[in-house]
């Protein structure tokens, strides 16, 4: 049985039929890339995901069970993790606020347990996520990277045992080795578990971490293939062709 997704799923913006009859699953331990062109669907897709848009009709399951996501924390609920280029965190906060963001963690006496929460965000940044530059939970967001944000983001995805993480362009603002080391961490969390849906419009980045490619154009799947029944060309001609 499939980890997530979507059956028949259309979505219309006004008179814009943005997605249409989109069926793809995301398996247990597996890296699904969303590739296609520009409009093609991806961003709309990830946004139903998670619960941001909601499908005109068609559905998503977890686990097989009918789902009807209507937030972000309604996706989070089932399991669901989004990571996006700028992702949602508080600028102004430190590393562990933002990590806890919502959970936060109270001591015996009602107080945000400030050193709990530093001690196990910096054990998760240590052990779940080896972007470097990171040396103290104490340092506000608005002075991180963009890798070292999304790095972050993951490690709150980890910490909150997530099951599925949706990254929407991860790479495109980051340096060669954040790049790197933000693949690396979806190949070491998918032996841990955790599927992801990788955005990208890098094919290369894709083909480097992905077990299945599902391809969009217009809205419409055009190409649901596993890894080791395609290539790097055949994938290209079919982002471009299609
Ligand atoms: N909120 C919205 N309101 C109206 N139209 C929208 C909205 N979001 C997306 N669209 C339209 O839906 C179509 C698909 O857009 P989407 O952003 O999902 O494509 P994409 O594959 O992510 O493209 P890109 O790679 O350029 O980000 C486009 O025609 C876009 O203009």
């Amino acid at each position: 049985m499939s980890l997530l997704a979507l059956h028949n799923v259309n979505k219309s913006f006004g008179p814009l039929k943005a997605l249409n009859d989109l069926s793809f699953e995301i398996g247990e331990n597996e890296v699904v890339g969303l590739l296609g062109d520009n409009g093609a669907g991806k961003s709309t897709t990830v946004n139903l995901i998670s619960g941001i848009h909601q499908p005109t009709s068609g559905h998503i399951s977890v686990d097989g069970k009918k789902q009807s996501f209507t937030c972000r924390r309604d996706s989070a609920e089932a399991g669901v993790e989004t990571i996006y280029q700028n992702t949602a965190l508080v600028d102004s906060l430190s590393i562990s606020r933002n990590i806890f963001l919502g959970r936060e963690i109270a001591n015996r006496f009602g107080m945000l347990d400030l050193k709990a929460m530093r001690d196990i965000s910096m054990q998760v940044l240590e052990s779940a996520v080896h972007i470097s530059g990171i040396d103290s939970p104490d340092k506000l967001v608005g002075d991180l990277s963009g890798g070292q944000k999304q790095a972050v983001a993951i490690a709150r995805a980890v910490f909150f045992k997530r099951r599925v993480l949706l990254l929407d362009e991860p790479t495109s603002a980051l340096s060669v080795r954040e790049t790197e080391a933000l693949l690396g961490q979806v190949l070491k969390l998918k032996a841990e578990g955790v599927s992801s849906v990788l955005v990208t419009h890098n094919l290369y980045h894709a083909y480097q971490v992905c077990d299945r490619f599902v391809i969009m154009s217009h809205g419409t799947k055009v190409l649901d293939v596993r890894k080791a029944d395609t290539t790097i060309e055949e994938l290209t001609q079919h982002v471009v062709l299609t």
